[in-house]
């Protein structure tokens, strides 16, 4: 299967090599995959993604993103949802799609607009008065607006209520290009097991598990949740 995400040996520690947050991480990530990248708190999620979005640096290893070492090549390509909000609180939906369009070339106005509708948000709302969820949606719509090759979405629906996590889930599932790979972080795996192609489980900084999700429950005879419990047993 060709790939979009290629690592070797990645290491990353903080607090000059006392918490060693990534210790030898080995991956190829699939195009056209969704793929969960689970572990319970501490286990080097975030970190993970920070060196894809080229925020940190490893200290070992290699990273190559759709062939490119990362950098402003791979940044073009990778359409990045942190953990934190970042976007400005002031403006109102419509400006930051105006900024989004003009900050991207890949940006798909129309598709940004379709979303919004979609889950009942109105463009005229600023961020400021919005509720957690509701700024979570937006946020998550204009990561998904733009026609990347990858997607890196840092817990995209902690915030948003049961009944419209799904909703953001299809809505995800059907409006991104089949060619292009999603690579999401998150703790709320019954939620999101149902769209997911393949699981990285991580563990104390190292991959302890990188399956296709329907091999995995096969094998196991039960779901990808079932099996985080199991193996994250405390
Ligand atoms: N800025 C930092 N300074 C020092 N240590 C850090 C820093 N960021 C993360 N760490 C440590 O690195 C390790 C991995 O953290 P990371 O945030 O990557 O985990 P995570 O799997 O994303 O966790 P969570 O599920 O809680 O978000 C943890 O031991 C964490 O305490």
């Amino acid at each position: 299967m060709a790939s979009i995400l290629e690592c070797r040996n990645l290491e990353k520690s903080y607090d000059g090599g006392r918490t060693k947050a990534l210790k030898g991480v080995s991956l190829s990530l699939g195009k056209g995959r969704i793929i969960g990248l689970l572990g319970p708190n501490g286990s080097g999620k975030t970190t993970f993604i920070k060196l894809i979005n080229g925020l940190l640096t490893p200290e070992k290893g290699e990273l190559y993103i759709g062939g490119y070492p990362v950098g402003e090549e791979t940044k073009r390509i990778i359409s990045y949802l942190p953990e934190v909000t970042y976007l400005n609180k002031s403006m109102r939906i419509h400006q930051i799609i105006d900024y989004f369009r003009d900050f991207y070339d890949d940006f798909d106005t129309t598709r940004a607009y379709e979303m919004l509708k979609r889950l009942n948000i109105d463009p005229q709302d600023r961020m400021k008065t919005m509720s957690k969820g509701t700024k979570e949606k937006v946020q998550l719509i204009m990561v998904m607006s733009r026609n990347a090759s990858l997607y890196v979405l840092d817990e995209p629906i902690g915030g948003v209520d049961p009944a419209a996590r799904d909703y953001i889930l299809s809505t995800i599932v059907s409006n991104y290009n089949p060619e292009a790979t999603i690579l999401i972080s998150t703790h709320l795996i019954a939620d999101v097991e149902q769209i997911l192609d393949d699981v990285i489980f991580l563990k104390d900084g190292n991959v302890v598990m990188a399956a296709q999700a329907e091999n995995l429950r096969k094998t196991k005879g039960c779901s990808i949740d079932a099996t985080f419990r199991e193996v994250f047993r405390c």
